[in-house]
């Protein structure tokens, strides 16, 4: 059988999603991995052919020759650069069809071009502060990971898109141990790897420099690291992490778990903002994204980097596969 084609949804629609979809077709027309935007067509900058379906079954005979466009309805035009409320329950929407394309077998799996939280916020009471919280939700799993991959660094947030003040009181042993977990089956199911090395960063200056800069790093992390190598898991930690990203350090592992948001995606968007994926690992469908957001500062110019994008489709498809024949 064939492979199924990748659902990709639009995003917002005042940002770069809609010229990455074209862009990303033209690249991949003729070697795939094959795809179709849920979107608006009338959302397209218009440079490249797309043609209207009704159905992922009708992907494999236009991908070739057009863009395939599984309509979502807006409401309203795009103005590149400038958000508009009115867009929310249709980027929302265009999600839950993805997902539900996805589960139901008529799609290899998601990719999802950039979101604008806020956006989704005020003009659909969005109650989840990303897509992986939100998928997580609709694919009825108490506990995702956010891991962004790239050929140099694969990273994971512990504690994912919560204020910087917070982060002491969510990292919790459950949470940590949960994350290490789902990390490493994940890098097992999906990247090929029967035995994960794995990195874990410490929470403070220094992994806490027994216990002069935060007692964190001795008195949570270090338990947890200590229980699941007695079960065989291959740890190291936990680990200043200041000096844990430079190139001989990142030899020694396939993922560093890091203690929140910014700690783990500075590090990959410096390295390699161009080619890191956002991978949600966790979920019962495959969901992949680019590591960057709506840009809206380029919006609508023809600026648009589709490399991140394009390495997003790929890894869908390559986790697609490798599911599907396990
Ligand atoms: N997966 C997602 O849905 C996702 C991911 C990250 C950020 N966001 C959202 O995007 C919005 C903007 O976030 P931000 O400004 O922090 O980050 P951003 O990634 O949108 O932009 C940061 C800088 O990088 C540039 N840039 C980003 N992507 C580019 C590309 N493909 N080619 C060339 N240049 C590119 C932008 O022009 C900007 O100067 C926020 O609302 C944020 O929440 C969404
Ligand atoms: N935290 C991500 C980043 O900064 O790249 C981004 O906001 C995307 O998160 P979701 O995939 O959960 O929307």
């Amino acid at each position: 059988m064939a492979d199924l084609p990748i659902a990709l949804t639009c995003g917002e629609p005042a940002g770069i999603g809609p010229e990455l979809a074209e862009t990303a077709w033209q690249e991949l027309r003729t070697d795939g991995p094959e795809f179709f935007l849920i979107g608006d067509a009338n959302h397209l900058p218009g440079n490249v052919p797309h043609k209207r379906i009704d159905d992922p079954t009708e992907v494999a005979d236009i991908f070739p020759n057009a863009l395939p466009v599984l309509h979502q309805d807006f409401g309203a035009p795009r103005r590149p650069g400038a958000p508009d409320p009115i867009h929310a329950k249709g980027v929302i929407n265009a999600i839950e069809r993805a997902v539900f394309l996805a589960q139901s077998g008529q799609a290899a799996g998601l990719c999802t071009l950039p979101i604008h939280k806020k956006a989704l916020k005020d003009g659909a009471g969005f109650a989840f502060p990303g897509h992986t919280e939100f998928l997580g939700h609709l694919g009825n799993v108490d506990h995702v990971v956010m891991m962004l991959a790239s050929p140099l660094l694969r990273v994971v947030p512990v504690t994912i898109h919560i204020a910087l003040s917070d982060v002491p009181k969510a990292l919790t042993p459950d949470l940590l141990e949960d994350t290490i977990r789902i990390t490493h089956e994940g890098l097992k199911r999906d990247f090929g790897l029967s035995a994960p090395r794995l990195a874990i960063a410490g929470l403070n200056p220094h992994a806490g420099e027994g216990g002069v800069m935060g007692r964190e790093d001795m008195d949570l992390i270090a338990p947890v690291l200590e229980k699941l190598t007695q079960e065989g898991l291959n740890l190291r930690g936990p680990l200043p992490a200041d000096t844990m990203f430079h190139a001989r350090a990142r030899e020694s592992y396939d993922a560093a778990i890091c203690m929140y948001h910014d700690q783990a995606l500075i590090p990959i968007k410096a390295l390699d903002f161009d080619r890191g994926v956002n991978v949600t690992l966790g979920l019962p469908f495959v969901r992949t994204s680019p590591d960057h957001g709506t840009a809206f500062d380029i919006a609508g110019k023809g600026l648009a980097n589709p490399a991140s994008t394009l390495e997003a489709l790929r890894l869908a498809a390559k986790m697609g596969a490798a599911r599907k024949d396990a």
